[in-house]
């Protein structure tokens, strides 16, 4: 195939369409931007932004907010793409650290909670907590209930819930008990009392939250705000800005237009917000936008004026007819740009990644030489659904010495689960004065040995009388070691098998301590045989008793569980010895890579890295029926649709669409 040689990418010179322009014009207090991938919405906002401040003589003061990281990041590659640097006055954040800033503003203390094994700690506190009160209440179904394991997923989703609809306050204004309330909305009681008993230790009676989870400082802010009149002014976001921009309005949820509102309506300038609503990913996540449009523009003011811009900039002609059917919209291309569509069929998975191997030379080589590596991003860009399914990419590209990036996801290698299994298969099968692995994978494992196994964890009982005060009790986390000391480990252990047996056996390297009992000391303690196969190792009854026992959510047990399959794939029939022995060969040459500063040139992408941002080539495989776009219930299919548009919209040359033969998503619609 003859790779699109095209202009408007290689020297973009950015003035505003007329559609833009409107957006630029207009003298509407509020302004909302509706349009599909690529016709340019972040950009607008950045020249309206630019507009803005060259107009007040560069003294504006300018918030531009995304719902995602990744949007953060588009907005300032925008932002410097348009005006060679950030201009000062600027600020983009998140609205979740927006909120968090205001909080710190205020002077209380934000203890971040960011380990999902600490938390999964808090939720099995709060049911205990719950049971004890239980004791004066004669509810015998709920007692029953949380008597039984909690299903911690089922409580994530519901908090997640919860925050973003603002429920309480919706359950109050209902008047309903909580009982009907919960019926009403399809709500698992239990659940939800169980909620607001793990709300009401992490906040304290005196309303001061003991540590702030992710969106928990949204909801800090929304409950301040919730205890204002409607139009009481609320300091901290009254005339603080000339003018507020919003990128990724579809993702937006009650809370977060909460937070809006108050923005709009605090004297802080225009309000201009830009969405699409094809690409709302959020999981469990509930948006304002699309059919709800108006959700939104009760919350604007009146004069607020709907925009709508159809031509996307991003690619042609050929990746607009690919799109316009499978998504149905009506995407427009402008005429001088010219792409090109690929669509592939794969039989196994193996075939899949050889085609992109295939297609990496022909970027690599064809293209950067073309260019004289002067025409800007020459790497394939591979984006994927699934972290697992970048164990075979990453094992064939690494073989070939290709230096490779991952963004959204870690090299597999480095996932804690894999290194875990890495350092066992090591400690079990190698020899004294071997360097197999590196420090980054046996820094890892140390941290999942801390993760799997808990060690000093469980074993401990919370203390009651602190939970009949609905307090946590944190005493058993203080005493594990921290990410630092992780590292200082993991560096002794290198090179020292001996040493790393002996860490996984006693979880220390203190002399006088006693054997762990837990899966992980349970395998060096076995007496085997160990099969010397690494595929037949990572598939060990033993291996998988690590992650069955492990104190971690559903989801995450099937995460590693998939992971140890894909390791178990890669691995079959080669020795353990040659296995690492290869491995850390890649691992090794990518390090070097990294150090010279040689150039990426194959990226790997989560959907969620890739939201929000554009790359010349990409190439989406593994898509099948089932697969990618995902099996899901009812209500989240949207999701999966929405996964597959976002990662398809993300091509401004190239996009190879590499499909399952037997289950494509073409001819579609998705
Ligand atoms: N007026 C313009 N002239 C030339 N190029 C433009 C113009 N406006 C936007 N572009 C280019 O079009 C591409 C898409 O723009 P942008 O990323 O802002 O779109 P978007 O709608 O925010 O995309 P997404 O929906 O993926 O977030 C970018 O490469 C941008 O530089």
């Amino acid at each position: 195939m003859n790779l699109p040689f095209a202009n408007h990418w290689l020297k973009p010179r950015i003035t505003a369409s007329d559609e833009q322009r409107q957006v630029l014009d207009s003298g509407a207090a509020a302004i909302i931007i509706s349009a599909l991938a690529g016709t340019g919405k972040t950009t607008t906002l950045c020249m309206k932004a630019c507009n803005l401040i060259s107009r007040q003589g560069g003294k504006a003061r300018i918030l531009v907010l995304a719902y995602s990281r990744a949007g953060v990041i588009a907005i300032r590659d925008r932002m410097v793409r348009l005006n060679g640097v950030m201009p000062e006055g600027l600020e983009v954040l998140t609205i979740e650290q927006l909120c968090a800033g205001l909080l710190e503003k205020q002077g209380d203390p934000m203890e971040r909670l960011e380990d999902p094994v600490r938390k999964r700690q808090m939720i099995l506190q709060a049911q205990q907590a719950l049971l004890q009160d239980l004791e004066h209440e004669h509810d015998l179904e709920l007692g029953e209930w949380l008597a039984r394991d909690v299903d911690i997923d089922a409580f994530l989703a519901l908090e997640a819930l919860v925050k973003k609809r603002l429920l309480d306050r919706q359950q109050q204004d209902s008047g309903m008990s909580l009982h009907d309330f919960c019926a009403d909305m399809d709500l698992h009681y239990g659940c939800y009392r169980l909620y607001q008993k793990y709300e009401r230790m992490r906040v304290g009676i005196n309303g001061e939250p003991g540590f702030y989870a992710e969106g928990d400082c949204t909801f800090e802010v929304c409950r301040q705000l919730d205890l204002l009149d409607w139009d009481q002014p609320y300091e901290w976001l009254q005339e603080r800005y000339d003018a507020v921009l919003f990128d990724e309005l579809h993702d937006l949820d009650e809370g977060a237009l909460m937070v809006l509102r108050k923005l709009v309506h605090g004297n802080n300038g225009i309000f201009v917000g830009a969405g699409d609503f094809n690409q709302h990913i959020h999981e469990g996540a509930f948006s304002v936008f699309g059919e709800s449009l108006q959700r939104i523009k009760a919350y604007l003011p009146e004069d607020t004026e709907v925009l709508n811009i159809n031509t996307t900039r991003r690619f042609g002609a050929e990746i607009c007819n690919a799109l316009n059917p499978l998504f149905k919209v009506e995407f427009q291309p402008l005429e001088e740009v010219s792409d090109a569509f690929v669509p592939l069929s794969y039989d196994t998975d193996l075939h899949c990644v050889q085609q992109l191997v295939e297609l990496h030379a022909q970027v690599a080589n064809g293209w950067s030489s073309r260019q004289g590596r002067q025409g800007g991003d020459s790497a394939l860009n591979v984006i994927l659904r699934e972290p697992k399914d970048s164990f075979l990419i990453e094992w064939m590209f690494g073989h070939e010495g290709v230096h490779y990036g991952c963004q959204g996801i870690s090299p597999f290698y480095l996932r804690k689960e894999v290194a875990l299994t890495l350092a066992l298969m090591w400690a079990i099968h190698g020899n004294a004065g071997e360097k197999l692995l590196t420090p980054g994978i046996l820094s890892a494992a140390v941290e999942g040995l801390a993760h799997y196994g808990r060690r000093s964890l469980g074993s401990k009982a919370a203390n009651p009388d602190r939970l009949a005060q609905s307090q946590f009790d944190e005493s058993g986390w203080r005493e594990l070691p921290g990410i630092r000391e992780g590292h200082t480990v993991a560096a002794s252990l290198h090179g020292d098998i001996e040493r790393t047996r002996r860490y996984i056996t006693y979880g220390t390297l203190d002399l006088r301590a006693v054997p762990q009992t837990d899966a992980c000391a349970a395998i060096l303690g076995s007496s085997g045989p160990w099969p010397d196969d690494a595929g037949e190792f990572c598939e060990h009854s033993l291996l998988r008793r690590i992650f069955a026992e492990a104190p971690i959510n559903e989801k995450e047990r099937k995460a590693c569980l998939a992971s140890l399959k894909a390791l178990a794939d890669l691995a079959r029939g080669i020795p353990v010895g040659e296995f690492l022995g290869r491995l850390t060969l890649i691992v090794t040459k990518s390090i070097e890579m990294h150090r010279s500063k040689e150039p990426v040139t194959l990226r790997i992408l989560s959907i969620e890295a890739s939201k929000g941002r554009e790359f010349m080539f990409v190439a989406v495989p593994f898509v099948e029926r089932g697969r990618f776009p995902g099996p899901s219930r009812h209500e989240e299919a949207y999701r999966e649709r929405n996964m597959l548009y976002v990662a398809m919209t993300r091509a401004r040359a190239a996009l190879w669409l590499l499909e399952g033969r037997a289950k494509p998503v073409r001819p579609g619609p998705v």
